[in-house]
């Protein structure tokens, strides 16, 4: 019997089923239609562009056992979008999408020279012992410089990063520390400078890594006795891309072998990109000799984005996503959600999942609900900096007194608010709250959370301090 679209995808329905829950099957799978088949090539269309990137991120190795099963090792397939009640009343339209359409940043290889007899050279990422070393370069083709919109906030770090990626290691931004804010896009210009230095220079070693990896690998390489590997491996990169380089703070073994490898790399012309959260003058507990090197090259902000840059961004995103919306609620978006870009996107992705769930228009009155819903659970994300301002003001003292070593009560008291809400209000552990609020240990902050919350049952004037800065911290 000659195989159909529909039979095929039946098939691959019956293991598919077999093979996540139900309800997941239910939601996911059963509204999807199979059109067409034509070779190896199966078309199916899905509801709206969100269900196809959704499909892509959680199912598509599942998709691919199936369709492999079904159609051979070349089977393809391809999505057809319909765009249905996203807004307005337009003609549904569909727009054709292959699978992992993506490219992906290949890997690298890179010859090493062996000086002794033993040809292990320890890839913290892959394990093995090679002589011929891949690297993964670890970035992401999805945060580029196209996507990367500019305005004032971000122009003279985009175009440092520009210049970078143009010239690695042969700038004066060497190393080039891009810093800002939650959300303000550091880890995607950072992947942005790798992505395009692979593309303009395909030999080169680029890699990206968090300065949390970054230190995990460290802390496995001294257990096993590897770190000389370690050093090694991190001085074949070209381009070292060091993502969130604050949370080496307090971590003075991590900052010594970043030292060694930072001055290599210099040394020997390679570029280094960092970004960080705060200013290097404000990185805390970063050792002076790192800190000064970071200051060698440009340091670069990226500050909020004004309302023009929002709407851009905005704009850009729902043109990615073949979506439209009303002019009032894009300036509505803009103009309530000004400080994290992470939060606007958040915002728009689910308008438009409510909208095409829902089958409903996108209106001002579901955006307003949805920024509502937005703006109140990301006013919780407070860092441990604001938490010991908000307490210092309050208690009108400096932070550096909040922070010092002295008994006297009134301060004691403050610091051990300002760990009790550092413990409540964000996802630091009690080393790293103690490590910041004047370097104390987590056992002082969990003695500081116990004492609180003892006080606050017992004493009033205690409590009313509680009460006052719960709500000057959740406002
Ligand atoms: N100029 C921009 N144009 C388009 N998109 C942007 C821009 N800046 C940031 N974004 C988007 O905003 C989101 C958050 O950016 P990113 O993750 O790079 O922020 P971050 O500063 O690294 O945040 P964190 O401090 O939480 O690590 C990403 O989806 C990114 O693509």
């Amino acid at each position: 019997m000659a195989r159909t679209a529909k039979s095929v995808w039946e098939n691959c329905l019956s293991f598919i089923e077999d093979n996540i829950s139900p309800q997941a099957y239910k939601t996911w799978f059963e509204p999807i239609i199979a059109v067409k088949l034509a070779d190896n090539s199966l078309s199916i269309q899905v509801p709206s562009k969100f269900f196809y990137e959704w499909l892509e991120e959680h199912y598509v190795k599942l998709l691919k056992v199936a369709l492999t099963k079904e159609l051979g090792e070349k089977a393809k397939l391809i999505y057809s979008i319909k765009m249905e009640n996203t807004y307005g009343n337009k003609q549904p339209y569909t727009e054709k999408i292959p699978s992992s359409q993506r490219s992906n940043v290949s890997a690298q290889e890179v010859n090493v020279q062996l000086k002794n007899k033993s040809p292990e050279l320890k890839n913290p990422f892959v394990f093995p012992g090679i002589r011929n070393v891949k690297i993964d370069s670890q970035l992401n083709p999805n945060y580029s410089f196209d996507n990367f919109l500019e305005g004032d906030s971000n122009r003279l770090a985009r175009s440092a990063g520009m210049a970078v990626a143009n010239k690695p290691g042969g700038t004066s931004f060497n190393p080039l520390l891009v810093f800002g804010g939650v959300g303000l896009g550091k880890t995607h210009l950072a992947h942005a400078i790798g992505v395009e230095i692979k593309d303009k220079y395909p030999e080169k070693t680029v890699l990206y890594i968090s300065a949390e990896k970054f230190t995990q690998q460290f802390i496995e390489s001294v257990k096993k006795n590897t770190r000389n590997d370690f050093i090694h491996f991190y001085q074949l990169i070209d381009v070292l891309i060091v993502d969130d380089i604050q949370l080496l703070s307090g971590k003075a073994g991590t900052q010594d072998v970043f030292f060694h490898i930072f001055n290599h790399l210099h040394q020997n012309g390679k570029q280094v990109i960092l970004t960080s959260d705060k200013a290097p003058v404000d990185i805390q507990d970063i050792e002076q000799r790192l800190l000064s090197r970071f200051k060698w090259g440009l340091s670069a902000e990226l500050q909020q984005p004004d309302y023009e840059t929002r709407i851009s961004i905005i704009k850009n995103k729902l043109y990615r996503d073949g979506v439209e919306m009303p002019e009032d609620i894009i300036e509505y978006l803009a103009n309530n959600i000004k400080t994290n870009i992470r939060e606007l996107e958040g915002a728009i992705i689910s308008l438009i999942a409510h909208s095409s769930f829902n089958k409903k228009d996108i209106t001002l009155s579901l955006a307003k609900k949805i920024v509502e819903n937005y703006v109140k659970n990301t006013k919780r994300e407070v860092s441990i900096d604001y938490i010991q301002k908000v307490v210092s003001d309050y208690f009108q003292m400096d932070i550096e007194v909040l922070q010092s070593k002295t008994r006297k009560r009134h301060i004691v008291q403050a610091r051990q608010l300002a760990m009790y809400f550092s413990k409540k209000l964000t996802k630091a552990s009690l080393a790293s709250i103690g490590s910041q609020i004047g370097k104390r240990d987590h056992a002082t902050v969990l003695h500081a959370c116990k004492t609180v919350n003892n006080l606050s049952a017992t004493d009033k004037q205690f409590k009313k301090y509680v009460e006052d800065l719960n709500k000057k911290l959740n406002s």
